[in-house]
């Protein structure tokens, strides 16, 4: 007889912390090496609320690990020349090492033009053609800071992933395309889905791994996942406020409770995967330093 257990909760808070512990450790060694620190410069073009507060949490992590940080806020009107003025100004910088673009950017810019202007050396995001091309590749380059993250907790829960069925929920330059490169790279089988995809619960019934990054919230049910899957939850989605509360719930792409009652690990909404994401923001603005500085990559990580 088996008797359904609650799945593992993964911890990506304390793995996070963990990363940025050992990141912080690797600075000093850095600095000796060549008289600075690394440098992390964040572009913010209007105000949405919500990637305010993210660039905030970026910036007070990058301090935290003793690297430079550098914020950049351009009003919503700003035109497509000042975003990629800005960009070029911190291309040349020799003490910015990574230059993250926020996006999405406001409705009249043209967010692949802009990403295109990004040294691809310090493309800490991996979101220019030629990251992109060199992950398609499997050449070393830089890496999408979420994708990477997920990868890392898959990692830590399963050992090697050669041979698991990995399903993607979601296509996006960020996230899904990425995520299906990082795990076709560790030897899983995976299918990609998305809006289009034909008897998403059946496709999913088959997969070892779940990664759902759609945006939409709780949309993948718990009789969709497999028993002894391990899930990878993407989506941050805040809830309608209830009862009068002044914020709603947040929620990922997962119905968390269902979802946890068959698989035998689910990452948890907040704690999960948005930590790892901030944690993974630091080593590549490390890799990239290093790189510049023409030495070699920094270890473990
Ligand atoms: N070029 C680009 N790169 C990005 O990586 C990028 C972006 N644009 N635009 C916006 C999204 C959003 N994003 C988050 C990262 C971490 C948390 C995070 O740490 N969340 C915490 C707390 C959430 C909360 O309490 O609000 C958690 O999940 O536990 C959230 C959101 C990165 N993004």
């Amino acid at each position: 007889m088996s008797v359904a257990t609650e799945a593992r909760i993964i911890d990506g808070k304390a793995f996070a912390a963990g990363l940025r512990a050992r990141i912080a450790g690797a600075v000093p060694a850095f600095e000796a090496a060549t008289g600075r620190v690394p440098g992390l410069a964040v572009v913010l073009v209007g105000d949405d609320p919500a990637s305010a507060v993210y660039v905030g949490s970026k910036g007070k992590a990058t301090v935290a690990a003793g690297m430079a940080s550098f914020e950049h806020r351009l009003p919503a009107t700003a035109n497509q020349e000042e975003v990629e003025a800005l960009l070029a100004s911190l291309n040349a910088d020799p003490a910015v090492d990574g230059i993250l673009l926020q996006l999405p950017l406001p409705g009249h810019l043209d967010e692949q033009r802009a990403v295109a202007t990004i040294d691809p050396e310090k493309d800490i995001d991996g979101l220019t053609p030629v990251s992109a091309g060199r992950l398609a590749l499997g050449i070393p380059g830089m890496v999408p800071c979420t994708p990477y993250g997920c990868l890392l907790l898959l990692q830590d829960v399963l050992g090697d992933l050669g041979g698991k069925d990995a399903v993607v929920i979601g296509r996006s330059i960020l996230v899904g395309k990425p995520m299906a490169a990082l795990l076709l790279g560790a030897n899983c089988t995976v299918t990609m889905a998305h809006s289009r995809t034909r008897d998403l619960p059946d496709l999913v019934r088959r997969a070892d791994i779940v990664v759902a990054a759609v945006g939409r919230p709780e949309m993948v049910k718990g009789d969709w996942i497999k028993p002894g899957a391990v899930v990878i939850d993407v989506g941050i989605n805040r809830l309608p406020p209830e009862g009068g509360a002044a914020k709603g719930r947040l929620v990922g792409d997962v119905d968390y409770a269902g979802a946890a009652a068959v698989a035998d690990a689910i990452t948890p909404v907040p704690g999960g995967v948005g930590p790892m994401t901030i944690a993974c923001l630091l080593r590549n603005t490390l890799v990239a330093a290093h790189r510049r500085a023409g030495l070699a990559d920094p270890e473990g990580f």
